[in-house]
Parts: C-alpha cells; structure tokens; sequence
C-alpha cells in the first residue's frame, strides 16, 4: 500500500453550476486527523464531498485522497474509503444480512464479525427489512457498514444529524475509538458545530462555495476573541483587526481575529473567548463591518 501524508486533499478546486460554484477550493486532512467540514445549508459541503469521490466531475483543480488521484484511481480509492450520505444507498427490501453479502464482494477487507458487533451494538435486527427502520436505525446501519471494512479514511455528509444525542454521543465515541492508532482518518460534514466541537482535530468553514477558514480547532478558536464595548470604543478599533461586528442596544461585539493582539492594544476591553459557532456566525454574516467606515 502506497505511503500518504495527507488523507484528503484539495487544491483550487472549482465546480461550477447555473446559480452556484465552488471557488478556488484548497484544504488538506492529515492522515489521523478529524476534520468538521462546517457550512450552512446550501453552502457547498455536499458539492465538495461529490467532487471528491468523482460523482461530481470538476472544472478544475486536483483532489487527492489517500495519496491517489481522485480520477485516475477511483477504483482504488473507493475500495479504501467508505462514505455515509444522508439516506440509505440500498433497496427498502434487503434486510442488513443482505447488505453484508452485497458489501462482502465489494470489499476486499469486509469484516462480518465486526459487522455483527456494530450492529449488536447499536441494537439492529439482522433479518428485518430496512424499509422498516427508522431514520436513525438507517443512519446507524449505514455507519456500521462504513466502519466494517478497515477503511482507511471515512467520508461523512451530515451523518449524524438524524440521530438523538444519545446515539450521537455514542457515535462520536466510536468514531474515536476507530482513530486510534493513527492510521486513519475523517472527514464529517455538519451543521450540529457542538459535534465537531467535542471530536474535530480540525475544522474547514465552508460558504457560498468558499473556503472562509481550514485548520486546527484549537488555534482557530485559540486565535479568536470577541470584544465587547460601547459604541464610543468601537471607532477606536482598527479595521484591519476586525472580522466583523454585532450591534445591540448596549453598544457591540467585536470579532478579532488575533486575539493576542487585541488583547495588548485593547487592553481597557474586555475580550470573550469564542466558540465553534460564534466564529461561524461571525465570519458567515459579517455582520455590519461597514458600519464603521
Ligand atoms: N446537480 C446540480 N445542479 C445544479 N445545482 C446544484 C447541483 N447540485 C447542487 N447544486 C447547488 O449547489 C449549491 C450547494 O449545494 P450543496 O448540496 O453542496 O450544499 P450543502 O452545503 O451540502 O447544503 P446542506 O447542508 O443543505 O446539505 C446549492 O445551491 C445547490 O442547489
């Protein structure tokens, strides 16, 4: 098997479509990583995770995955992945001991005692047929079969957003259980940042098709602050250090985006952490920076 350093990348990637493109698209996951790929509905992150398995054909740009190219080695490269999308690829018919035969001569790594683990796990009968399951049990079906054949990278569009925290939490835990030794990785798409939040090493906020950011969680969060102030102070911040501004009627919150700094020349401020969510908010809407000009 080939040696990698990056499980996923994507280097100015554009798509084009009548009402919406992809954008110069440029990320990297590195092998053992976690990656919350974060967009609002409509931003894109279906579109990206289409380009990257060649469902969506691209105008330009390169995709690798597992050190391959997503064309030329798609065969390759689909045996060693697994991807869950947001409904279920097979027939409401099959029953999961179906599947395990339909996925058994797919993958040449297809394991049926993992798989009956997983699904004794998360309590899933064998021999009912899938048209009876319930959205979760489909989305919990899928994740099994994603995680029973040693793939080394998973894929995952909005894969947790039919379940209830319980099984959420219960998955995210799994997911983690299957990085362990660093051999594999992640990349999972949503809206629900407090996921990504617990389990991302990573993240990548995507909007109208753009990469807005890409890095490690902690720097990104570590980076960022919102200061609060009155109206008065706020025509004293630079607007080279703003990334954008939220009024209310007690005066405003400022989002920086060198929190270091503005802890030094803002020093009569008070400067807020910020969240997963908050830098989303901040950066998606940009919210009245114009305000000050
Ligand atoms: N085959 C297509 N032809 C034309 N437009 C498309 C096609 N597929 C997607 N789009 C458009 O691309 C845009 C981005 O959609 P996409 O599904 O990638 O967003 P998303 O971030 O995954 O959203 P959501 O969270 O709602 O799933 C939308 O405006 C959508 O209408």
């Amino acid at each position: 098997m080939n040696e990698y350093e990056n499980a996923i990348e994507l280097r100015g990637v554009n798509k084009t479509y009548k009402d919406f493109g992809l954008e110069n698209v440029s990320f990297i996951v590195p092998k053992g990583c976690i990656m919350g790929f974060i967009g609002q509905n409509g931003a894109g992150k279906t579109t990206t995770i289409r380009s990257m398995l060649n469902i969506t054909k691209i105008n330009s740009g390169e995709i690798s995955l597992l050190g391959l190219d997503h064309v030329q080695n798609e065969a390759e490269i689909k045996k060693r992945i697994a991807v869950v999308f947001d409904d279920l690829p097979f027939h409401d018919m099959f029953t999961p001991k179906d599947i395990a035969k339909i996925l058994e001569g797919m993958y040449p790594e297809w394991n049926n005692n993992v798989y009956s683990d997983y699904l004794n796990r998360f309590e899933l009968p064998y021999k009912k047929k899938i048209g009876k399951f319930s959205k979760g049990m489909k989305m919990k079906l899928q994740i099994a079969c994603a995680l029973s054949h040693n793939a080394e990278l998973l894929i995952m569009d909005e894969a947790t957003a039919g379940l209830d925290p319980v099984v959420r939490d219960e998955i995210l835990h799994i997911f983690m259980e299957y990085l362990q030794d660093g051999e594999r990785s992640i990349l999972m798409s949503s809206h629900i940042t407090s996921d990504l939040e617990k389990i991302a090493d990573m993240v990548t906020f995507i909007d109208k098709g753009r990469i807005l950011l890409t890095g490690y969680k902690d720097e990104i969060i570590e980076q960022h602050g919102i200061i609060k102030c009155g109206y008065d102070k706020l025509t004293t911040i630079d607007s080279d250090d703003i990334v954008s501004i939220r009024t209310n009627n007690f005066g405003a919150e400022v989002m920086v985006n060198n929190k270091e700094q503005a802890l030094s020349k803002y020093s009569d401020c008070i400067i807020d952490p910020a969240n997963i969510d908050d830098i989303m908010l901040f950066y998606v809407h940009r919210y009245d920076k114009e305000w000050l000009r």
